[in-house]
Order: structure tokens, then sequence, then C-alpha cells
């Protein structure tokens, strides 16, 4: 595995393995503190490419809370090992300046209810300025054939596809689904800032949207009732959310009732620390008469 650290070097480590014959190039942007959520998509990533490319990059600019970027955590040393287990080719680490050089004024910001709603409100539309704007920078830096998001993040997977799309990126998204501890909770970098008692209430998160997927399953299918449920979970563990959202899962225009997917996503902040999750709520189809 190689470590890269500036734009050209990339783009010179891409041109030699054009050149080598290896032209299906995957790849995995994150922002380090490697877990199995990480490592689900490089295995997504290696299944189906020559080469694979990792991005680790603390971005800056889509942090809206100055104290979420500086507690964020990193852990180039144990990230770099993990990356060449998981077969990663290219690492890509650079550093603030080199995507930020002096001068730089160019913003990628994808318009709408996309980046209004749900995190665009909670976080404020500088995070999803900020997020298009690196990984514009980034696919540019890398050039994949396809590139790998979680589910985890389901908004921005959706603020990728438009960007993509609106901006004829040639590049395939891939959603991969979320990755979650043996109790259910949703991997991020973020839990490692939770305390012991703080990841027991932060529980109430994957429960709560259990409990309404659960109940779709037994045939209700009004939110009302769903939304009721997986607030009293969130209440019972002392866990206020900053949204308790059901959404169509392509536009996030909110629903009344599940008649189809629909997406059932929550932020809340335990303790210090602001966690996301969702789940698609998927309606049970109404047995036909013989
Ligand atoms: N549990 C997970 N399962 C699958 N993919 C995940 C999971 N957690 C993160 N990802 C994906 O990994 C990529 C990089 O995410 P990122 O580096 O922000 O990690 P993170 O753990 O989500 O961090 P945080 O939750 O603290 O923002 C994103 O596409 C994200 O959706
Ligand atoms: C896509 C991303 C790497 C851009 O900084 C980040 O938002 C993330 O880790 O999900
Ligand atoms: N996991 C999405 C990136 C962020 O939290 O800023």
């Amino acid at each position: 595995m190689r470590i890269i650290r500036t734009i050209p070097e990339l783009h010179a480590a891409r041109a030699e393995a054009r050149a080598a014959g290896a032209t299906r190039v995957g790849f995995v942007p994150t922002m380090g503190a490697l877990h199995e959520g990480h490592l689900s998509l490089l295995r997504a990533a290696r299944a189906e490419n020559d080469v694979v490319v990792l991005s680790i990059f603390v971005n800056p600019t889509q942090f809206t809370d100055s104290s979420d970027l500086d507690a964020y955590p990193r852990t180039e040393e144990a990230d770099a090992e993990l990356a060449a287990a998981a077969g990663v080719d290219l690492l890509f680490a650079p550093d603030a300046a080199e995507l930020y050089p002096a001068g730089y004024a160019t913003t990628v910001r994808v318009a709408g209810p996309l980046t209004e709603t749900l995190e665009g409100a909670g976080r404020g539309q500088g995070h999803f300025d900020g997020m298009a704007t690196i990984v514009t920078k980034l696919l540019l830096a890398v050039l994949p054939g396809t590139a790998y998001l979680g589910q985890k993040d389901a908004q921005q997977l959706l603020v990728v596809r438009r960007m993509v799309a609106d901006l004829g990126i040639p590049t395939r998204i891939a959603a991969c689904p979320t990755a979650r501890d043996q109790d259910g909770l949703a991997l991020s970098s973020r839990n490692v800032r939770l305390s012991t008692a703080e990841r027991s209430r932060a529980l109430a998160i994957p429960r709560a949207l259990e409990a309404a997927a659960a109940l779709v399953a037994e045939g209700v299918h009004e939110v009302a009732p769903l939304r009721e449920a997986a607030s009293e979970i969130l209440a019972a563990a002392d866990v206020a959310p900053e949204y308790l959202a059901f959404v169509v899962p392509e536009s996030l225009a909110p629903v009344e009732s599940v008649t189809g997917p629909v997406l059932c996503a929550i932020a809340a902040r335990v303790g210090e620390v602001r966690l996301i999750d969702n789940v698609v709520l998927t309606p049970t189809p109404v047995p036909t008469k013989e």
C-alpha cells in the first residue's frame, strides 16, 4: 500500500496503474478513525475493482461546530495498518493545505430540500456545502469508476448522487448497508467519545428504529403510532431526538403513512456526541383474497 499526500502524486499513481492494465478504480472516502463500517466499504470496493483507493481527510469545511472538529478522533497509524490489511492499494491522506491552498475560493452547493432538511437543518447548510465541495475535489483527484458510501449517512448519499448527476461526474455511487455492533448500535467514529453509560443510552436509537420496523411488519402503516413507539423508547433512555423523521427515501419529503419505502431517520445528542442512524421501512403486502 502506498501512502500518498499530494494530488499530483495521486494522478501519477493512477496513470501508472492504468498503464499496467488496471482499469477499474474503486474509491472509499472517509475521515479516518477506521472501524468495521469503513472496512465493509473497502471489502465492497476490493471485490469489484483492480485498484482500491482510500482517502482519509478530516474535512474542516463540513464541520459547523468547531468543538466537534477538535474532538474528531484521529488514528492515522492504526488506520494505515487496517487499510493495508483490507487490501487498499493507495491511501490518500493529504493535509488541509493540499486541498485548500491559499486563495482557495470555490464551494459546491447542492440546493433545495435535499440539503435544507434533517442534517442540513441540524448542522447548518455549511455542512453539506463543505461535504459536497470536498467530495467533488476528492472525486476529481481520484477519478474513480465507483465510489462506495455508507447508508448510515443516507442524506449524504442522496446529496452526493444529486451532485454527481448534476455535474456529470462519471463515477457510479454505490450504497453500502450500515454495519452495526452486536448490540445494534451503528458503528461510527464518534462512538469512541461515548462514556459507558452514554453508550448504553445510545442503544435507544437503533431500538427505536427497530420498534418502528417491527410495527410496520405487523401491519401498522400510519406514521403517528410508529413515531409514538419510537419516541417512547428514546424518552425512556433520556435521549431527546433532534429529529425523528419519516420521509420518502429519494426526496426526503415527510410522509404520514408507509405506503411505499419510507426512510426513518434519527439524530440525537447523547452527552456531547451527536449520533445519526436510519432504517428503511417497507410496508407489508396486503394479503390478496383467494
Ligand atoms: N456503520 C457504518 N456502516 C457502513 N458505512 C459506514 C458506517 N459508518 C460510516 N460509514 C460510511 O463510511 C464513510 C466515511 O464515514 P466517516 O469517516 O464520516 O465515518 P463515521 O464513522 O460515519 O464518522 P461519524 O459517524 O463520526 O461521522 C461514509 O460513506 C459513511 O457513510
Ligand atoms: C464523504 C466524506 C469523507 C467527506 O468528507 C465524509 O462526509 C464522510 O466521512 O462521510
Ligand atoms: N459521517 C458524515 C460526515 C460527518 O459527520 O461530517
